[in-house]
């Protein structure tokens, strides 16, 4: 199938070349443990990316918490007591997201720090993001900062209970993050919960597609994954760039991917807070 070769890295035996070129910028929100990763990764494997070398992949995904700011010694000390505020806006690196993003929608080979849980600071390694047609960004507060927010050219958001949500970080964080039961519970209940509600939660009014399970959604994520398909199909004909994709200009997959010449603007069509125009919840 010509979309499945297209992920695979050549349309009709031509190899892609995506350096330069404007990616398909992808936001993906929501609270802590809602499936953001999973969600992205699930698109990923779909789209037969997983397996494919970093310099080849067309499309890739990057976290937020790349992001987070170095603390000082005395920030480290509570951070190791689960002290320390992670879900406040102020925890993240706003302008050096937005430089990211911003190199990356040029087209431009980027370096991402790598975040380390356990030491709760960065390592000295980098990962290069090589130029690609799709990038995913997920992360809790991708849909804060009003100058990243749009930059986005589709925006969703993974909407997850929250009883699953601490469920699953419980055991993440205490298996993957080196935290015990009683620094994870004091922590959601100090700084995650209340910045949920308060940074995290509005900007779901951002979303053009809310996907309710997250990763269990199979039906929004097989029709996000076709969106992605088209966008790659229609870019290798040179039938349509990003700026033509705005969600804002259709709501369903392939509508938004036939329309050829509405946006000429740098950015997409944004939203200015209503949340009210056109956003597509699958159940
Ligand atoms: N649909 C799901 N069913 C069961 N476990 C899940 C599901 N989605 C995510 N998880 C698990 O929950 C934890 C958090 O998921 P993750 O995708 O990392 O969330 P986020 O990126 O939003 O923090 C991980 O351990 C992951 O394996
Ligand atoms: N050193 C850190 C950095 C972040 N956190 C928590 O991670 C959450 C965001 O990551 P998700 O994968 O869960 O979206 C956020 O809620 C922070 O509390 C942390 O515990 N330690």
């Amino acid at each position: 199938m010509a979309a499945e070769n297209l992920c695979n890295g050549t349309v009709n035996g031509r190899m892609r070349t995506s350096e330069g070129k404007t990616p398909f910028l992808i936001g993906v929100a929501g609270g802590t443990a809602s499936g953001k990763s999973t969600v992205c990764k699930r698109i990923m494997e779909k789209l037969g990316q997983v397996d494919v070398d970093q310099t080849e992949r067309q499309v890739v995904c990057i976290s937020q918490d790349s992001f987070y700011r170095e603390l000082t010694p005395e920030n480290k000390l509570k951070a190791a007591k689960g002290q320390y505020n992670f879900d406040h806006p102020d925890a993240f690196n706003e302008d050096l997201i937005l430089q990211t993003l911003q190199d990356i929608l040029a087209g431009k080979k980027c370096q991402i720090p790598v975040y380390d849980y356990r030491t709760n600071s960065r390592t000295d390694q980098y990962i290069t993001i090589y130029p690609a047609d799709v990038v995913l960004v997920e992360g809790i507060l991708v849909f804060y900062f009003p100058e990243v927010r749009d930059l986005f050219h589709m925006k969703l958001f993974v909407d997850t209970d929250s009883d699953t949500r601490l469920a699953r970080r419980v055991i993440r964080d205490i298996n993957e993050r080196g935290r015990d039961l009683e620094q994870v519970l004091k922590q959601y209940m100090n700084f995650v919960k209340p910045n949920f509600e308060e940074f995290c939660l509005p900007t779901k009014k951002f979303a053009d597609v809310i996907i309710p399970r997250g990763a269990d959604n199979t039906v929004a994520i097989d029709l996000i994954v076709q969106r992605i398909r088209d966008f790659l199909f229609n870019r290798a004909r040179g039938v349509i760039n990003p700026h033509t994709l705005s969600s804002a200009q259709s709501s369903s997959a392939s509508a938004a991917v036939s329309a050829t010449s509405a946006a000429s603007s740098h950015r997409p069509a944004h939203r200015t807070g209503s949340g009210d125009k056109q956003r597509t919840c699958l159940h």
